[in-house]
C-alpha cells in the first residue's frame, strides 16, 4: 500500500458521510435507490466495526422536484423551498426502509444556522445528537431548507457536514460525491485532469484548482475544500470520495488509500482547546473552590455547581464564563450549561439538587471538559 494509505481510518470511531445530489439523484434523473441501498449497506458495516456514524444527506430538492414534475430547477426561493418539503420526506422513507430492513433506527434531524451558531442551540443539538448516536440510532441530517432565509442559509451541505463534524468532535468526515475525489482541474471541462491523493487541509495551493459544482449541487469541490478546513478545527480528517466506486466507505475503512484525504494536520484535542481558546469575550466570572480548582487541572474533570463560591455577570446557557480561583487568578474558559440566575441558584451545591432547585432537570455539570479550556 503507498504511503498514502489513510491507516488512521481503520481505528476512527465517529463518521459523518455526506452524500451529495448529484450522486443520489443520479444527475436529476431519478432518486438512485441502489446508490441508496448501497450506502446504508456500508454504514450498517461500519455499524459493525462499532464505529458511529451521522449521515448528512443533500437531495431533498433535487427529489422534491422529480415529484413535483419539474423539468428545471426554478430560481424561486419558496419553489425551492417547497421542492425541499416534498422531497425530504421521500428521501427520509427510504433511508428508513433501508435501515429498518438491516435493523437500525433512523432520525431526521433538519438543522438551522442558530442551531451551530448560537451556542446554547449548539449545545443543544449536540447534546442530541450524542444521545441519538448513544441509542444506536443514525442520524439523517439536512439543513431546514424549507424555512431558512437566503441570508442565513449554510446553502451547501459541505459545510453542514462539516459543522456536523465540528459538534459532535468527529474522527473522519467523508464527502461521497460524483468524482473520485478532488482533482488538480474539474475533471468535467478537463478530462485529463490528476487526481490529489493527499494534501493538508490548510494547503493554500488547493484554492486555484476547487472549482464549483454541476447543475444540482450546489457547491462543487469549493466548497468541499473549506468544508475540510472547517473540520480540521476539531481535529476531523475528511476525504472526498467517489459514491460510486464498489463499497468506498468499507475500502476506506480497512485503510485502502482512495479518493483525496485533506489532513486536518492537528491533535483532535488541541484543536478543540484551540477553538475554546478563540472565544475570547466571557459574558460572566465565576470563583471557583480550591478543590475546584484541583480537579480541573489534575484530573482534567468537568466543573461541577459544588465547586462554585461567586458568580458575575450577566450570561445565558451556551455563553463563555471565565473561572478564576480564590486569588483571582484565572484557570479556565468554557461554555456554560447555565444562565447567570440559575448558576446564582446551584452555585456550591450537589448536582444531584439542580432539579429540585431550578423545577427541571439538566446537565449535572456547569461547565463540560469537552467544552473547557485550562488557561
Ligand atoms: N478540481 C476539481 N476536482 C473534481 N471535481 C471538481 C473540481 N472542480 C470542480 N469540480 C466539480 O465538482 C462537482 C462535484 O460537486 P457538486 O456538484 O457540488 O456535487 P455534490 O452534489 O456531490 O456536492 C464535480 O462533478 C465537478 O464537476
Ligand atoms: N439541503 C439541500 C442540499 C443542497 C446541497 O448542498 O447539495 P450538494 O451540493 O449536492 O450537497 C437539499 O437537500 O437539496
Amino acid at each position: 500500500m503507498s504511503v498514502e494509505a489513510r491507516h488512521w481510518a481503520a481505528s476512527a470511531k465517529r463518521w459523518v458521510i455526506k452524500v451529495g445530489s448529484a450522486l443520489l439523484t443520479d444527475d436529476g434523473r431519478s432518486i438512485d435507490e441502489a446508490i441508496i441501498k448501497g450506502l446504508v449497506a456500508q454504514l450498517v458495516e461500519l455499524r459493525e466495526r462499532n464505529c458511529e456514524v451521522l449521515l448528512v444527506s443533500s437531495g431533498a430538492v433535487a427529489a422534491g422536484l422529480l415529484r413535483l414534475g419539474a423539468t428545471e430547477r426554478p430560481t424561486e426561493l419558496h419553489e425551492l423551498q417547497a421542492a425541499a418539503a416534498v422531497g425530504q420526506s421521500a428521501l427520509l422513507r427510504r433511508y428508513e426502509e433501508a435501515f429498518a430492513a438491516n435493523g437500525l433506527m433512523v432520525a431526521q434531524i433538519l438543522l438551522g444556522h442558530d442551531d451551530v451558531f448560537a451556542r446554547d442551540r449548539y449545545l443543544n443539538a449536540r447534546a442530541a445528537l450524542k444521545t441519538l448516536l448513544s441509542h444506536g440510532v443514525v442520524p439523517v441530517i439536512n439543513e431546514n431548507d424549507t424555512v431558512v432565509t437566503d441570508e442565513i442559509r449554510f446553502g451547501d451541505n459541505d459545510t453542514l457536514a462539516a459543522l456536523v463534524a465540528n459538534l459532535v468532535d468527529a474522527d473522519v468526515l467523508v464527502l461521497l460525491t460524483d468524482q473520485d475525489g478532488l482533482f488538480d482541474a474539474d475533471p468535467r471541462t478537463h478530462p485529463q485532469a490528476k487526481l490529489i491523493q493527499h494534501a493538508r487541509a490548510d494547503d493554500p495551493s488547493l484554492d486555484a484548482v476547487a472549482g464549483t459544482g454541476g447543475a444540482l449541487g450546489r457547491g462543487g469541490m469549493m466548497t468541499k475544500l473549506r468544508a475540510a478546513r472547517l473540520a480540521a478545527r476539531s481535529g476531523t480528517e475528511t476525504v472526498i470520495l467517489s459514491g460510486r466506486e464498489v463499497k468506498p466507505l468499507s475500502r476506506l475503512a480497512t485503510g485502502e488509500p482512495l479518493g483525496t484525504w485533506l489532513e486536518s494536520g492537528s491533535a483532535p484535542e488541541n484543536a478543540r482547546r484551540q477553538w475554546l481558546a478563540s472565544l475570547v469575550t466571557f459574558r460572566g466570572v465565576i470563583e471557583i473552590d480550591d478543590g475546584a480548582v484541583k480537579v480541573l487541572k489534575t484530573s482534567g474533570r468537568s466543573l461541577l455547581p459544588v465547586g462554585v463560591r461567586s458568580v458575575s455577570g450577566e450570561f445565558s446557557r451556551g455563553d463563555v464564563l471565565l473561572c478564576r480561583d480564590q486569588q483571582g487568578r484565572e484557570v479556565a474558559r468554557g461554555l456554560s450549561n447555565y444562565s447567570a440566575e440559575e448558576v446564582g441558584q446551584i452555585k456550591g451545591l450537589s448536582s444531584k439538587k439542580i432539579a429540585e432547585i431550578l423545577g427541571y432537570g439538566g446537565e449535572p455539570e456547569l461547565i463540560h471538559r469537552d467544552n473547557l479550556v485550562l488557561l
